[in-house]
This record gives structure tokens, C-alpha cells and sequence, in this order.
């Protein structure tokens, strides 16, 4: 049998004469991505890069969220929920790769991550300010987290700024009002940087659009992906928190937390209190 050759031939329309003109790697700045992984570990541990890789890839993703999601409060502030809506559909896809990412990372074993883990000293992801971004316009508000960012003023300030704004949830209840429901003054006009307090009248204002779905179409779309991505937020949370315990077990963290006991507390939090609550009491 004649030996068959496996090769895809150039075809002749492919442009091969980049110079001056935008190419692949320049668009993407792929120097500047590609030279930002510099493990400490010395002589080089084989696994810091995956250490890496997993984070950055995270903080791009997160990027991203943040960019959407003040698209999307901007959106409601105006009323235009369509819009709104199809961002939150992306930002809910995002989180998907988010926290099905943990599979890649929970390769690494206790074994492989203490053999470098000296090297992060006192760093650690509660020191994320794009994760504290996307907590507080999720509306996760909490001055206390700031603290960490004293060392850059910069920074501090923008999440300050964050922390001071009304969050995803304030602005959709903000835009409930202005359509006529029965939204609390207080959710209204408060002072944003403070915790939200649930608010039992709200959890009548979702069951009149659960029970009236036709009426109230986009507010009722819009509830179910606030929830959808209420949800996919404590996947990550929770898949974090099983990588960390099958990695480090019970140590206390290099950012000077218990470790795993502080993470598990994370999933008492909830962005939109009413938005679960009614689902109690709809058709009752
Ligand atoms: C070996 C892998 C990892 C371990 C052992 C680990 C461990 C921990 C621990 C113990 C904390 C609590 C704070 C502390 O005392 O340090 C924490 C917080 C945090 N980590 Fe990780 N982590 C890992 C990977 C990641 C990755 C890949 C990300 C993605 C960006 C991440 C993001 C965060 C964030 C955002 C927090 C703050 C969570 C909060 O405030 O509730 N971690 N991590
Ligand atoms: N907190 C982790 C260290 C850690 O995971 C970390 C260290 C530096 C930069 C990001 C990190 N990721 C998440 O916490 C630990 O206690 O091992």
C-alpha cells in the first residue's frame, strides 16, 4: 500500500506578509500575556504554572464580569432590561468556566502544592480586588474587605467607589419602583456601601410577577437570571472550597484566614434574599 501523506496544503489566498499590519499576536499583545507567568519557586517547580495559569486565566474572566456587569446596572438605571438581560445570559456562561476551571487546578496535589506554597508568602486571593469588585456589584457590600488594599491607594479608592454605588440588585429594585411596584422607599435612596437588609415587603412585590408572569415578562426574566447567577457565584464559592480542603486540608491560610472554615462561611452569604424566599411562598 502506497504510504499516504497527512498534510494540509497553504492555500493560496493566506496572507503570510504581517509586517506593519495587525497580526494575531499583536492585537492580542500576546508578548506582554505570555511573559507575565514568573514562578518564584526555585529551582522551578513544575506545577507553579498551573498555579498561575488557573489565577490569570480567572482574573481575565473576571475581567470581563465587571465590564458586563456595570453595563448591565447602567442598563437598568435607564429601564432597557433586554439588554440587561442578554448580558447576564454571558456573564452566567462565564461563570460556567469559572468554577468548572476548579477540575483543572484540583490536579495538583497536597504533595505537589506544599513543595512551593512557601514561596506565596502572606499573598493569597482575598486580596483579589477584581473578585471584591464583582462581590459588591453583586451587592456583597462590606467595608471590612477593603483593608487589605491599604499597600495601594489606587486600587482602595476604585472599590471604594464600588462599595459607594448602588449594586446589580439596588438598581433592578430602584427600576421595580419606577414601574409601579411596591418597592420599600428604603431600597430606594439608602446609603450603598451598607450591607443590604432584606426586606420582607419585597418578597410580596416577586410574588405579584411569579404569580403574574405574563404581565410582568421581562421583570420575571430578569429575577430568574439574577437567581441563575446568584447560583453559579456559590458553585465557584463552593468548588473553591472543596479544592482548598482536598489541597491543604485545615491549615490556615497564607492570608492569615482558618482556611477552609472561612470559605464554608462564604456560603451562608446571599446576594438576593427575596428573590429565594419567595419561591416559598409562591401559589400559597
Ligand atoms: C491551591 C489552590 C488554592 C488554595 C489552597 C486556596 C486557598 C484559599 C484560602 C485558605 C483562602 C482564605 C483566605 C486566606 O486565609 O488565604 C482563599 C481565599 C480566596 N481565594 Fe483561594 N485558594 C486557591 C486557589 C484559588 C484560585 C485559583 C482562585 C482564583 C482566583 C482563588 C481565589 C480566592 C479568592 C477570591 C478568595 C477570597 C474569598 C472570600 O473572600 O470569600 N483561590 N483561598
Ligand atoms: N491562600 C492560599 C494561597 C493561594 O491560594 C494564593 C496565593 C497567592 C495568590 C493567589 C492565591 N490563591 C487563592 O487564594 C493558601 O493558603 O495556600
Amino acid at each position: 500500500m502506497a504510504t499516504e501523506t497527512i498534510k494540509r496544503d497553504l492555500e493560496a489566498g493566506i496572507t503570510t506578509d504581517l509586517k506593519d499590519r495587525v497580526s494575531y499576536g499583536g492585537y492580542l499583545q500576546l508578548d506582554t500575556l505570555l511573559s507575565a507567568q514568573l514562578p518564584l519557586s526555585n529551582p522551578e517547580h513544575h506545577d507553579e504554572l498551573l498555579f498561575i495559569i488557573q489565577h490569570q486565566t480567572s482574573e481575565l474572566w473576571m475581567k470581563l464580569i465587571i465590564h458586563e456587569l456595570k453595563a448591565a446596572i447602567a442598563h437598568l438605571a435607564v429601564d432597557d432590561l433586554d439588554p440587561c438581560l442578554k448580558i447576564l445570559a454571558r456573564v452566567k456562561q462565564i461563570q460556567r468556566q469559572l468554577f468548572e476551571q476548579w477540575a483543572v487546578l484540583e490536579t495538583l496535589t497536597p504533595s505537589e502544592y506544599l513543595q512551593f506554597r512557601h514561596v506565596l508568602g502572606p499573598a493569597s486571593g482575598f486580596q483579589s480586588h477584581q473578585y471584591r469588585t464583582i462581590e459588591f456589584l453583586l451587592g456583597n457590600k462590606n467595608a471590612d474587605m477593603i483593608a487589605v488594599f491599604a499597600h495601594d491607594p489606587a486600587r482602595q479608592q476604585a472599590l471604594r467607589e464600588v462599595l459607594q454605588s448602588p449594586s446589580l440588585y439596588d438598581e433592578f429594585l430602584r427600576h421595580l419602583a419606577r414601574a409601579g411596584h411596591a418597592v420599600p422607599a428604603a431600597c430606594v435612596e439608602r446609603d450603598w456601601s451598607q450591607p443590604y437588609e432584606r426586606h420582607p415587603e419585597l418578597i410580596d412585590v416577586f410574588r405579584r410577577i411569579y404569580e403574574n408572569t405574563e404581565t410582568h415578562w421581562s421583570s420575571y426574566h430578569l429575577c430568574e437570571q439574577l437567581v441563575d447567577v446568584e447560583e453559579s457565584f456559590q458553585l465557584w464559592r463552593f468548588r473553591h472550597m472543596k479544592t482548598v480542603e482536598r489541597i491543604i486540608g485545615f491549615r490556615r491560610g497564607t492570608g492569615g484566614s482558618s482556611g477552609v472554615a472561612f470559605l464554608r462561611k462564604a456560603l451562608e452569604l446571599t446576594f438576593f434574599p427575596e428573590l429565594f424566599e419567595v419561591r416559598t411562598v409562591i401559589g400559597t
